[in-house]
Order: C-alpha cells, then sequence, then structure tokens
C-alpha cells in the first residue's frame, strides 16, 4: 500500500473512491459545472491536487464512456502529473475538447487515473545499425 497527501477544492467535491469491483484506476470528478460549445477547449478542473509517493508519477486518462457521455477527448490523450507538481496550488486539470454542444456537471466523473513508478535514468547508446530481428517496419504485418 502506498499513501497519497490530498487537497481537495472544498467540501463540496466529492472524495476520491474506489468503484467496488470496477478496476484500481480511481475515477476523477470535474469541480465545477461547464458547459462547452462545439469545437471548444477548457481545462477542466478536477478538485484535486496530491502529493504522490516518492518514485512514482501519475496517468490520467479518460473514462471509456467519456466520450459517449460528455462529447469531449482528452487533447493530451494521456496526462502525465509529475512528482514535482505537489504544491497548494498544483491542481490537477483534464484538458478537454468538445466534439459537440455538451454540459458536465459538477462531480460527473469525467477522467480516471493511477500510479506508476518512474522508469530507470536511460542512457543512450548511439550505433550505426540495430542488430535485431527486423520486423519489416510500420504495418508489415497486414489487414486480417
Ligand atoms: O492532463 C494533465 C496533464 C498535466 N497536468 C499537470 C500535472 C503536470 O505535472 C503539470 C505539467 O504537465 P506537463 O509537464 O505535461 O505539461 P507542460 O505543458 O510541459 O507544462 P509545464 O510547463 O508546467 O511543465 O500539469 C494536469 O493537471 N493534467
Amino acid at each position: 500500500m502506498e499513501t497519497i497527501k490530498i487537497q481537495y477544492l472544498d467540501d463540496s467535491i466529492h472524495r476520491l473512491e474506489y468503484i467496488d469491483g470496477k478496476s484500481d484506476w480511481i475515477d476523477l470528478r470535474a469541480a465545477e459545472d461547464v458547459e462547452l460549445k462545439e469545437g471548444e477547449f477548457r481545462l477542466i478542473p478536477l478538485g484535486v491536487a496530491m502529493q504522490l509517493p516518492e518514485g512514482y508519477e501519475a496517468h490520467i486518462i479518460p473514462r471509456s464512456s467519456t466520450y459517449k457521455n460528455f462529447g469531449i477527448i482528452q487533447s493530451n490523450h494521456m496526462g502525465l502529473v509529475d512528482e514535482s507538481y505537489c504544491g497548494p496550488n498544483d491542481w490537477w486539470y483534464m484538458p478537454a475538447i468538445a466534439l459537440r454542444d455538451t454540459k458536465i456537471c459538477k462531480n460527473d466523473r469525467i477522467c480516471q487515473f493511477r500510479i506508476e513508478k518512474h522508469q530507470p535514468t536511460l542512457i543512450f547508446n548511439e550505433v550505426s545499425a540495430l542488430t535485431g530481428k527486423d520486423r519489416g517496419g510500420i504495418g508489415s504485418t497486414g489487414k486480417n
């Protein structure tokens, strides 16, 4: 188990919880009512700020049903929350683009997150050619 220090915007923000039997990803909620016109972009506040455990980062992705329910897509596709993003003003947001006119209500569950360990430090060792077994490049396995 790991502990996360979490600050909520105020008492009206529903507290984070596991949805029983779902998965270990944890849903995040819009911190305010949001109305967007088709094509409009907004950083939607999620009402939480966290100090992640040492050695971890967090990944935010949409829920599978987010587009169906709200007509928004996450503009960065996957959000990365750095371990260093841990101050009292480091609030989490979902950057979202509306593909239709839409209304999101405060406390609607619009995305989800999990924490992951940082990758090891990478050393880039330049070579003139790779000697691994060749796959034939992108798309080489065909369609069927
Ligand atoms: O979906 C996201 C992605 C990022 N963040 C926060 C946490 C992250 O640590 C910080 C900066 O993100 P990133 O480094 O990916 O963005 P940037 O555009 O490079 O911003 P910065 O100049 O603040 O590093 O913004 C979010 O709240 N939601």
